[in-house]
């Protein structure tokens, strides 16, 4: 049985099955369409005054008969069979149009949505005749021809008006080689940066966020792509109360992101919020590209980033534990859509297992992270023993906290400005002098991985031996880059990350990082709202020595019995 796609109310059986029949025309491959195709066509669609639209091959077999417009009958592009920039997806469309008029944008989308190789539409003129010895005529108007152009400055061609003749001696294949070479050519040039994932962004502002936060999470969520080693080549959004629980974004907002990453070649979409994998899945369906959400970003750099036997054994135990309610019906689509952003990283090839196998994996890898606990906890014991009062840096992902265990130690901790540089925890002795009895006073200070906005909670629980340093130290140097415009979300993150930890950790002073790019309006602003903060720049060394008398201060205070 041949499926006829489309609204079919109302049709009787005797019309259906001459929508059937269409499946078994074949046409030539060097046309687009013939005449008496067109007529037949036209002559079905007259007679139950709808549109109807037939999706062809480049061997001439119909292989789709809709009922309806090209937008309503449209092939879903995963479903396509090929689809991607550097190429036409090898299906032409033929639809009839009841009224003469050029085609409508939905149907103009509808083709590059498909990347179909031709649209050919037939305005209808309403009524018409069957030749004697058969075949109809005299049912179509005029024509028009559109197809996609490789063009930055434009996405579609549309013809003129013409005659069923001109369309039907159209030289198809001379065509559709010339645009896809052009297609190619346009391709390869934009690969220049080939390893790059070419990305678009969407952001969602719902009613529970401001403006300013929701601008705040999209530039962080840019720089997070950026880090991940991808491209950003354009940003959308939409503002609804609440995400769409199927597609997030409505109906044809989802329209808007696949023609604009069509037309700009973007190989991967980036949301700015977590999806449910029906949504990941409903998402790629409709614009046949590979969607991620925020945290498998976070999860890739991560995954990027980790050099230690421990940093690699908690991004595995991070990323299975984010894939495993996400497995059902990923692995198909994902291997469609190729590599990239979320695909890197130790958990990847997993992929495919089965969920049970992932179950025992993740059970071995939180054994290992509990014998990675017990280990870590050892080493601290010794220090206690030792008596050597211990403080931990925290703070938000790129405030500075390498670099200031750096000045204060002379290490050479790896510091950049790029969010999560540091994975790994390092520890290290620093000689201070006693704010009480100005004698040489040893302690331990240990950098350790940055905090971020929406911890992944994954991320939360596979990190936890190396946040345990947090919580295991006498005292916190809440570290905060003052010349970031969002600082004080910042601050307001980090303090709710420590607050869900499951041990309290100790008291915390904040030290005001960049103090040499920072305005006089917000360090006014800074010492009111934190009058005990210490204002320093680790990279110009200013601040320093305020900043160790006070370090030995909470040390004292900190270690004080009672
Ligand atoms: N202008 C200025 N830049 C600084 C200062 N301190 C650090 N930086 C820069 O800020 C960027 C981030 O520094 P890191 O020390 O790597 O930051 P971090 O907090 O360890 O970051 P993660 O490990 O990613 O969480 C680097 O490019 C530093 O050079 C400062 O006082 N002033
Ligand atoms: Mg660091």
């Amino acid at each position: 049985m041949e499926t006829i796609y489309g609204n079919l109310q109302g049709l009787k059986s005797s019309q259906l099955k001459q929508l059937e029949k269409l499946y078994h025309q074949r046409l030539p491959g060097d046309h687009i369409t013939t005449a008496e195709f067109a007529q037949r066509l036209a002559a079905i669609s007259t007679e139950i005054n709808q549109p109807v639209s037939v999706y062809i091959n480049r061997r001439g077999q119909v292989i789709r008969v809709g009922v309806g417009t090209p937008r309503q009958t449209q092939i879903p592009a995963l479903e396509l069979p090929r689809y991607g920039a550097e190429r036409l997806s090898g299906i032409r469309c033929i639809s009839t149009q009841l009224k003469s008029e050029a085609p409508s944008e939905a149907a103009l989308t509808a083709m590059a949505m498909q990347r179909l190789d031709v649209l050919a539409v037939l305005s209808l003129t309403g009524g018409g005749f069957e030749r004697r010895g058969g075949g109809a005529t005299g049912y179509i108007k005029e024509t028009y021809l559109a197809h996609l152009v490789p063009h930055p400055e434009a996405i579609w061609n549309l013809s003129p008006p013409m005659s069923l003749d001109a369309l039907s001696n159209q030289d198809f294949l001379e065509l559709v080689d010339g645009l896809e070479a052009e297609f190619q050519r346009e391709f390869v040039a934009k690969q220049v940066d080939s390893d790059r994932d070419r990305v678009l962004l969407v952001g969602l502002m719902t009613q529970d966020m401001t403006p300013l936060q929701f601008q705040d999470g999209l530039e962080e969520l840019a720089r997070l792509v950026d880090t991940a080693g991808g491209q950003v080549l354009e940003t959308m959004q939409q503002k609804r109360p609440r995400p769409h629980p199927q597609t997030v974004v409505g109906e044809g907002k989802v329209q808007e992101i696949a023609l604009t990453a069509q037309t700009l070649g973007v190989n991967l979409i980036v949301f700015d919020r977590d999806l449910s994998p029906a949504q990941v899945r409903n998402l790629e369906t409709q614009t046949g590209i590979r969607v991620v959400d925020r945290t498998e970003v976070i999860l890739d750099i991560f995954a990027q980033r980790a050099q230690s036997g421990a940093g690699k054994l908690q991004v595995e135990l991070a990323q299975m534990e984010y894939m495993l309610p996400r497995l059902t019906g990923r692995g198909q689509a994902m291997s469609r859509l190729g590599g990239g952003i979320g695909t890197r990283g130790p958990g990847e090839t997993k992929l495919e297992t089965e969920r049970r196998g992932i179950q025992r994996r993740i059970a071995r890898l939180q054994q290992q992270v509990n014998q990675l606990q017990a280990h870590r906890s050892r080493l601290r014991l010794q220090r206690q023993h030792q008596d050597v009062p211990s403080i931990a840096l925290v703070g938000y992902t790129n405030a500075g906290k390498s670099t200031l265990l750096n000045v204060l130690t002379n290490a050479e901790v790896y510091t950049a400005d790029q969010l999560f540089a540091t994975l790994d925890p390092t520890t290290r002795r620093l000689v201070i002098p006693d704010a009480v009895t100005d004698e040489a006073q040893q302690i331990v200070i240990t950098d350790t991985v940055g905090f971020i906005h929406e911890l992944p909670p994954s991320l939360m629980d596979a990190f936890r031996a190396t946040l345990e340093e947090v919580t295991e130290a006498d005292a916190l140097l809440h570290v905060v880059d003052l010349s970031h415009p969002a600082w004080q979300s910042q601050i307001r993150s980090v303090m709710a990350i420590l607050s869900e930890m499951p041990v309290t950790p100790g008291p915390s002073l904040i030290v005001f990082n960049k103090m040499d790019q920072v305005d006089g309006d917000t360090l006014v602003l800074a010492k009111e709202e934190f009058p005990q903060a210490v204002f320093i720049s680790a990279s110009d060394r200013l601040g320093l020595e305020t900043l160790r008398y006070r370090i030995s201060q909470l040390v004292h205070y900190a270690i004080a019995p009672g």
